[in-house]
């Protein structure tokens, strides 16, 4: 059962949007650990995301977190080599886990496999993916329950790397799932599936700029999934669009 009541807030520009958000997601783990342990958070790729943990990075509140507690998962990556500039793992390590240095074991960082010769296809690192998140789902899930899922959207309404008219978009029972044609480079990809999405207590959509604007009236309209997937990022609790004003710029005004 997911929450179809979607909330957006809108903030004035993307910097803002990063920093409030950072702040949220800051607030947000500190309040759950007072309830619960450990913590699963899903990172996502884009500017706005990885602006996000360098916001969480830069902020003294990471402190009110106890890091050994919250696991790092990925919505989706690029299939490229470990270390890969383009590769989100590595956008992250940069902006907030290499920040965070020993407050955050290495073991709570689950990336999604690197291209290697042991791990030569986007389906290799799916599997192996599917793997990891089931050795911490609860009896008969497919995944943990994330606490938060953090997912960018492209102007195409695209979250993770389900993109509009693409088969991945409809893919059930499975967790993960190799994607061999993005029209977003790189082409090769792993992405979460919306039945992993979903699962999530809390999935927050970040999204900035007037190139995003369509796609966020449409997601809002709840316009069908395989045309704007981004309308199918839903929370188990909670959905929430965090924009910015020029993301807005297409939707109805209240009559
Ligand atoms: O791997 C990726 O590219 C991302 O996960 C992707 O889903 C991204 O979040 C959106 O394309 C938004 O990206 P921007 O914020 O850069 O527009």
């Amino acid at each position: 059962m997911t929450s179809a009541q979607r909330e957006v807030v809108v903030h004035p520009d993307a910097e803002v949007l990063a920093q409030a958000t950072a702040a949220r997601l800051l607030t947000t783990l500190v309040d759950a650990q007072s309830h619960r342990a450990p913590l699963h958070v899903v990172l996502t790729g884009g500017t706005v995301g990885i602006r996000t943990l360098a916001a969480v990075a830069a902020s003294p509140v990471r402190d009110a977190v106890d890091w050994s507690g919250v696991h790092l998962w990925w919505g989706d990556e690029r299939f490229l080599a470990d270390g890969e500039a383009d590769r989100n793992e590595t956008q992250a390590r940069e902006a907030l886990i290499t920040p965070l240095g020993d407050a955050l074991p290495a073991a709570n960082v689950h990336a999604v496999p690197a291209l290697s010769t042991q791990v030569a296809t986007t389906q290799d690192a799916a599997a192996a993916y599917d793997e990891e998140l089931a050795a911490w789902a609860p009896e008969g899930a497919l995944v943990p329950t994330f606490d938060v899922l953090l997912l960018g959207m492209g102007p195409d309404g695209h979250v993770a790397s389900l993109f509009p008219g693409h088969p991945e978009v409809e893919a059930s029972g499975t967790a993960a799932i190799g994607v061999q044609d993005s029209p977003k480079p790189p082409p090769l990809r792993v992405s979460l599936t919306f039945d992993a999405i979903r699962s999530a207590r809390e999935v927050w959509v970040v999204a900035a700029g007037a190139e995003k604007a369509g796609a966020v009236a449409s997601a809002l309209a709840s316009a069908p999934v395989s045309t704007t997937p981004a309308a199918g990022a839903l929370g188990r609790e909670r959905t929430l669009w965090l924009v910015d004003v020029a993301a807005t710029q297409e939707l109805q005004q209240d009559a």
